[in-house]
């Protein structure tokens, strides 16, 4: 499905493209991606439900990322619908297979919008479905890799001062130091409860991903680096040189929804010139900005 500059697939209800008005791709998909079952695909936008991670009892980040997803003919209506943007709809609900692993109804649906500017939305909904009473309770990520020169040239405002827990290290809880996140090894951390604003930017491109998220209070940074790049089978020995993964997330504290209940998570990216930051990646400006 093709609108504008974004392409979605209905396997894991996946963005896998979002490029910009020179026709850049902005999101890192890699050369060895596989586009179907079993795995889901390795960069774009993979949706992490309900569990992200190992901690729990299903499946790496959950089974929403490796399922068909449907078109959604008649979401319910949206408050921030606009006229003026692309737009699509995709839903996904369990099969009575799926309840033998996670016991639960529910209803996922995922607008996917291309704003005027380029800007590339994502709302998801989730309602709890249940009609034995039951409530559930899930983790969640959007799991973006994001397109970068070069890894090394690369770094994240934002996080500073805040706390994560490190994948790398148990989920051990540290506070991250005062300076602007940088990369020369691999990195697998949970930030919690961040601003709800996140940059990035990639020095040698001159450009500044600006991430802003709503209803997501956690935000994962993650990259390979050399050795786990080269144990992944769907990922080429260099590629983590030119990817980084920032995903608006809700991973320390669980949502539980009651039946009837819905949750709501929104992530909005966009693409700037790092002038734009003038006074030469200025955190304060680039956070403060717009
Ligand atoms: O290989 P995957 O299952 O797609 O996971 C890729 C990565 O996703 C997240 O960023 C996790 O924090 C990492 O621990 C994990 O390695």
């Amino acid at each position: 499905m093709l609108h504008a500059a974004n392409v979605v697939y209905l396997y894991g209800g996946h963005v896998t493209s979002w490029k910009n008005d020179h026709g850049e791709e902005l999101l890192f998909v890699s050369s060895k991606a596989m586009f179907k079952p079993p795995k889901a695909i390795r960069g774009g936008i993979p949706i992490c439900f309900p569990q992200f991670g190992s901690h729990g009892s299903l499946e790496q980040h959950g089974f929403a990322r490796n399922k068909f997803w449907s078109i959604d003919t008649d979401p319910p209506p949206f408050p921030t619908t606009s006229s003026n943007k692309a737009f699509v709809d995709l839903i996904l609900k369990p099969t009575e297979e799926d309840m033998k692993t996670w016991p639960h109804s529910y209803e996922f649906r995922l607008r996917v919008t291309l704003g005027p500017g380029g800007d590339l939305m994502l709302t998801s909904r989730i309602r709890n479905t249940n009609t034995d009473g039951k409530p559930f309770t899930f983790t969640f990520a959007y799991h973006t890799y994001f397109s970068v020169s070069d890894i090394s040239e690369v770094r994240v405002e934002g996080l500073e001062t805040i706390d994560y827990l490190d994948n790398l290290q148990n989920r051990e809880r540290f506070t991250e130091q005062g300076d602007a996140i940088t990369f020369e090894a691999e990195v697998d951390k949970i930030y919690v409860s961040t601003p709800t604003k996140i940059a990035i930017l990639d020095h040698e491109k001159k450009r500044t991903f600006v991430l802003r998220k709503d209803g997501l209070p956690d935000a994962v940074v993650w990259n390979p680096w050399d050795k786990k790049a080269k144990a992944m089978p769907d990922f080429g020995d260099d590629e983590y040189k030119h990817m980084l993964c920032v995903e608006a997330a809700v991973v320390e504290k669980p949502i539980t929804l009651k039946p009837g209940e819905e949750w709501r998570g929104r992530q909005e990216l966009s693409a700037v010139p790092s002038s734009y930051c003038s006074g030469q990646l200025d955190p304060q400006r680039v956070l403060q900005g717009s």
